[in-house]
């Protein structure tokens, strides 16, 4: 997978957050956004994800030569981040059965997942009764153990313990080959190990004086 960035831009209102970001991302690499609290790292994630509009500029997808339209790169894609929930209703084994109807594991049934999420003891407990390290180990082990060539993680390490953080390199380093992988983070256990990175303020509007 190929994601290119051309003179991207996006404003709320009239603020804008980016502009002028020209940018490439190609698989095999893990890339990391970084940029201080509300430099707008999770909006660029949201922009490449598809869930917001670029204000200008342009987003292009390709996969084995072919392009994918915007509209269709949820298909392709596993994104975690604190501002995306999980069914609170559901069970653990609720929840994973839940999506696998919509998206393929990578190789593992829902059984050995929760096994390398090591929540077996909680498989039948409901996700609201989760501790918020729980909650987050589940939302990144559906991310990484998803087949998708394009994996999204904001703020990867929220809520986790020393052991969760761990676990967090140990399992993102087993599922990042051939993928391209974006981290947005301003910690650096997070993203220390990417190839490339992208520092937002570089794309930020020049205040008039
Ligand atoms: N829906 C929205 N409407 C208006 N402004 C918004 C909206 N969402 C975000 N913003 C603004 O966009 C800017 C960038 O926010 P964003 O969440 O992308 O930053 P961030 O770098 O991810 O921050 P953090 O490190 O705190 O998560 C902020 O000024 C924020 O207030």
């Amino acid at each position: 997978m190929q994601v290119k960035l051309t003179g991207l831009g996006k404003r709320y209102n009239f603020e804008w957050i980016f502009r002028n970001l020209t940018y490439e991302f190609t698989a095999g690499n893990t890339y990391a956004i970084l940029g201080h609290n509300g430099s707008g790292k999770s909006t660029l994630l949201n922009t490449i994800s598809g869930f917001l509009l670029p204000s200008e500029g342009q987003l292009t997808f390709s996969l084995q030569n072919h392009t994918v339209p915007v509209e269709e790169i949820y298909r392709y894609l596993s994104y975690a981040a604190p501002y995306l929930e999980t069914v609170e209703e559901f069970t653990l084994t609720e929840v994973l059965e839940f999506h696998i109807k919509f998206k393929q594991l990578k190789s593992i049934t829902v059984p050995e997942l929760i096994e390398r999420m090591r929540l077996q003891k909680s498989r039948d407990k409901y996700v609201k009764d989760f501790s918020s390290g729980m909650k987050q180990r589940l939302k990144l082990g559906m991310a990484l153990y998803t087949q998708a060539p394009l994996l999204l993680l904001d703020e990867p390490t929220t809520n986790l313990d020393q052991e969760g953080i761990d676990w967090y390199l140990e399992h993102l380093h087993l599922n990042k080959k051939d993928r391209i992988v974006i981290i947005g983070s301003n910690i650096s256990h997070e993203y220390s190990f990417a190839d490339e990175r992208l520092h937002i303020t570089d794309y930020h509007p020049v205040a008039k004086q």
